[in-house]
């Protein structure tokens, strides 16, 4: 059997280290392919062979103190949506996800026999360690509460009764220090014998042995105030994605029979028709038919300003339904709504390892055994070498050992990757991880797609020649082609069709000629609707004749998209569509040259148009582009060492998504297609791209800081220790403080979430 790919839930993991250990413990058994760990997500996904079952891989998490469950219906369902999406389907290399289909079948049964209850989507979100507020009641909090009661406790014994101090602060000590060296105990079994735990507790023995007892005690307490710090940071970045499944109301009014009756918003499925009354979410993604209102779709996109919806438009769950009853036929079931497949990307983005965050883990690998190698030296070589006092040179030693401590310096880079992408996805920014956010900061060129992401995408028909038959002949041909197609033009000429009344009958082998046009046949005609060009092409013309190029260049030059009729090989008709560009297209692109980016536009139409509105947005238009020609300019661009954006919807233009550095979708609504791109713009908004892009840039200046501080504060308590000038007590408070600090730091770009 080939690999499959099992996520997991992962209880307890608030601090940065266990994601390393989990990683080191899993990897040693066999037939483990790849483990990625999201603290931040409390999630994992495991890439594993049949010698590994999903019981085996969480027992052997247990045994390392954590609790995993597996998230079955979300690996089954992930097969469907990317299915769904087929045609711009990409893999980066980074990705490893399995989107083989069967295969998760076949894990997801595998799953519920061994464990005999049904998981659903969104409802897991639930789980997991508490979020924020209650973090007394993890048992992380329950046991540093205890530590520092212990502590209390132990000082107040030794001031009223001197005599017992020295026995009262490390038992003390131990009340917080025996959960820390079991774990250290266990992870050295499984493979990771340098861990910041192993690291705390040579140091808080040794401290013990040294009669630095209250030392030991206070440095064990501020250890786990340390961890549970990161947990409630991690928690909050966690709780802002989470939360958004939350918004989905758990029950739906169904309507069958004319009678309405209430089920759980899980059990949905599509075609049920549900009534949704003013004030109330919408309990599933669905189609209008019947009402109208405005619905305020922020829950989804970001985006608070409420948008009309009338029968035939989408909406989605978790979104808020305004002033008027809807009827809505629903059309995905809930682990495949647009919320669910959200959080399961933002989930999925915070386990993919960011290149800085991979260096660190790799330097914190030879870093924690290079500390405990520094402390031991710095406590014997002195007294060995130069006859300095054993006590004196050993207390240094402990306090190298406690200065060294990376929690600071491994949680740098995974904390200020969970706020960036929190921070944007709360503001319909979703970045498909690290690496993501990485490349981004690093973008020199951005390319546009022009139809749908510089213009608005719903061209108008603005003229119409026929020639040699009548108008509405022209019409009905081109409607016939169009019946089957979702080309945007397409939509265009039977909006036009349907206001003259005319009949449509579908073509027959109608079918998209990719960046060209539609071919099919109608009474026995051959036809062709496409572009001037590719009418050239067909009929083998050096240019066209004056009747087709005089009414032509006439409707280009006024800005037009015009595609050709062709019945039978003979020009029928000319039809010319006209599109606008975005309103906010104009400032979006002068705030990106600002910052120096290369603004580049692609697009299929042709020159004169594509001229006409390179020159209001005051972009550079690369015209009569094939999908390959689009491939080819992204590639030109990063063989020349450029870093590219390209910014399109993601379904007509996935190939030259897929070959930029990041290929970002932006959807009007939400119809843009999350599965195809590296990041996608919820709000469908073209100033989002710097929006972006100036997260992605914080974010990055966010980690520098972060290991900066890190590295920094432990250099400079380094040098004073080792002089002589501090002791154990500052470089506790130097070791918590650069975790407090960096947690804290990072946190400030989840304010940027808010906006
Ligand atoms: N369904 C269609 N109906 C009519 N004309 C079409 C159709 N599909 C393509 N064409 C013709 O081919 C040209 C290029 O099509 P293509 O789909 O590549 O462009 P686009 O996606 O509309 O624009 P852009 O490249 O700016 O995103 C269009 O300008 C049009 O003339
Ligand atoms: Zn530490």
């Amino acid at each position: 059997m080939t690999a499959v790919q099992t996520r997991f839930r992962v209880e307890g993991m608030d601090c940065a280290s266990c994601a390393a250990k989990i990683d080191t413990a899993l990897r040693r058994l066999p037939g483990i392919e790849d483990v990625a760990v999201s603290v931040a997500g409390a999630t994992m996904s495991v890439r594993h062979g049949s010698e590994a079952g999903p019981e085996a891989i969480a027992r052997k998490v247990g045994s390392l103190g954590y609790r995993a469950t597996v998230i079955g219906a979300a690996a089954a369902d992930r097969g469907g949506v990317a299915h769904g999406h087929d045609a711009g389907h990409h893999d980066h290399g980074d990705h490893t996800h399995d989107h083989g289909d069967h295969e998760h079948h076949d894990h997801d049964g595998h799953a519920h026999d061994h464990h005999g209850h049904e998981h659903a989507g969104p409802e897991l979100h639930s789980h997991g360690v508490p979020a924020d507020g209650r973090w007394w009641a993890s048992s992380k909090g329950r046991l540093t509460l205890a530590a520092g009661a212990a502590l209390a406790l132990a000082w107040a014994v030794g001031k009223l009764v001197p005599a017992v101090a020295p026995w009262a602060f490390p038992i003390a000590m131990l009340v917080g220090l025996v959960p820390i060296a079991r774990r250290a105990a266990m992870a050295s079994v499984n493979g990771s014998p340098f861990t910041i735990e192993s690291l705390m507790t040579v140091a808080a023995v040794g401290a013990v042995v040294i009669g630095a007892g209250e030392e030991a005690a206070t440095v064990v307490f501020l250890f786990l105030v340390g961890e549970l710090l990161e947990g409630v940071a991690a928690g909050k970045a966690r709780a802002g994605i989470a939360g958004l499944a939350a918004l989905v109301p758990r029950t739906a009014l169904v309507e069958a029979d004319g009678v309405l009756r209430e089920v759980p918003a899980q059990d949905l499925a599509p075609g049920a028709v549900v009534l949704v009354r003013p004030g109330e979410r919408i309990p599933a993604d669905g189609e209008v038919t019947a009402g109208e209102s405005a619905v305020d779709e922020a829950p989804v996109t970001g985006e608070s300003t409420p948008v009309g919806k009338a029968p035939g438009d989408r909406v989605f769950a978790g979104t808020v339904n305004g002033t008027a009853a809807l009827r809505i036929a629903v059309t995905a079931a809930a682990a495949d709504n647009t919320i669910a497949r959200v959080v399961r990307l933002v989930e999925e983005a915070q386990e993919t390892k960011a290149p800085t965050e991979r260096f660190i883990d790799r330097f914190a690998r030879f870093y924690t055994p290079g500390v405990l190698a520094a402390g031991f030296l710095v406590a014997v070589l002195p007294p060995l070498l130069a006859g300095g006092d054993w006590a004196g040179w050993i207390y240094k030693g402990l306090a190298v050992l406690l200065i060294g401590c990376p929690c600071a310096l491994v949680i740098s880079t995974p904390a200020a990757i969970a706020s960036g992408l929190s921070a944007g996805a709360r503001r319909g920014l979703l970045m498909k991880g690290g690496v993501v956010l990485e490349t981004l900061a690093r973008v020199t060129d951005i390319a546009f797609d022009k139809t749908g992401t510089l213009t608005a995408g719903r061209p108008r028909l603005t003229g119409l020649v026929a020639l040699g038959r009548s108008e509405t002949d022209v019409l009905v041909l081109a409607a016939a082609l169009e019946a089957g197609s979702s080309h945007p033009l397409a939509e265009a000429v039977l909006a036009e069709a349907a206001a003259r009344s005319l009949p449509v009958r579908p073509a027959a082998e109608a079918a998209a000629v990719g960046g060209k046009g539609v071919a099919g046949r109608l009474d026995g005609v051959d036809l062709f609707l496409g572009s001037p060009r590719a009418a050239a092409e067909r009929l083998g013309w050096l240019a066209p004749p004056p009747d087709v190029a005089v009414p032509l260049e006439r409707l280009e030059a006024e800005g037009n998209t015009v595609s050709v009729l062709l019945a039978d090989g003979v020009p029928a008709g000319l039809i010319a569509f006209a599109d606008k560009a975005r309103p906010d297209a104009l400032p979006a692109l002068q705030a990106l040259r600002r910052r120096g980016m290369g603004l580049v536009m692609l697009t299929g139409d042709n020159r004169r148009t594509a001229e006409a509105i390179g020159r209001t947005l005051g972009i550079e238009p690369r015209a009569e582009l094939l999908p390959e020609d689009k491939l080819r300019i992204v590639d030109d661009l990063r063989r020349q060492g450029r870093v590219v954006a390209k910014v399109g919807d993601g379904i007509n233009d996935a190939p030259a998504l897929a070959a930029a550095d990041v290929g970002i979708a932006m959807g009007g609504g939400t119809d843009v297609a999350l599965e195809t791109a590296d990041a996608a713009l919820l709000r469908g908004r073209i100033g989002d791209v710097d929006a972006m892009l100036d997260l992605a840039r914080r974010t990055m200046a966010n980690i520098h800081q972060n290991i900066a501080i890190a590295l920094g504060l432990k250099a400079v308590f380094l040098v004073t220790t080792v002089a002589g000038i501090t002791g154990l007590w500052p470089a506790i408070l130097a070791d918590t403080g650069a975790t407090v600090l960096v947690t804290a730091n990072a946190m400030r770009l989840l304010r940027l979430g808010r906006a």
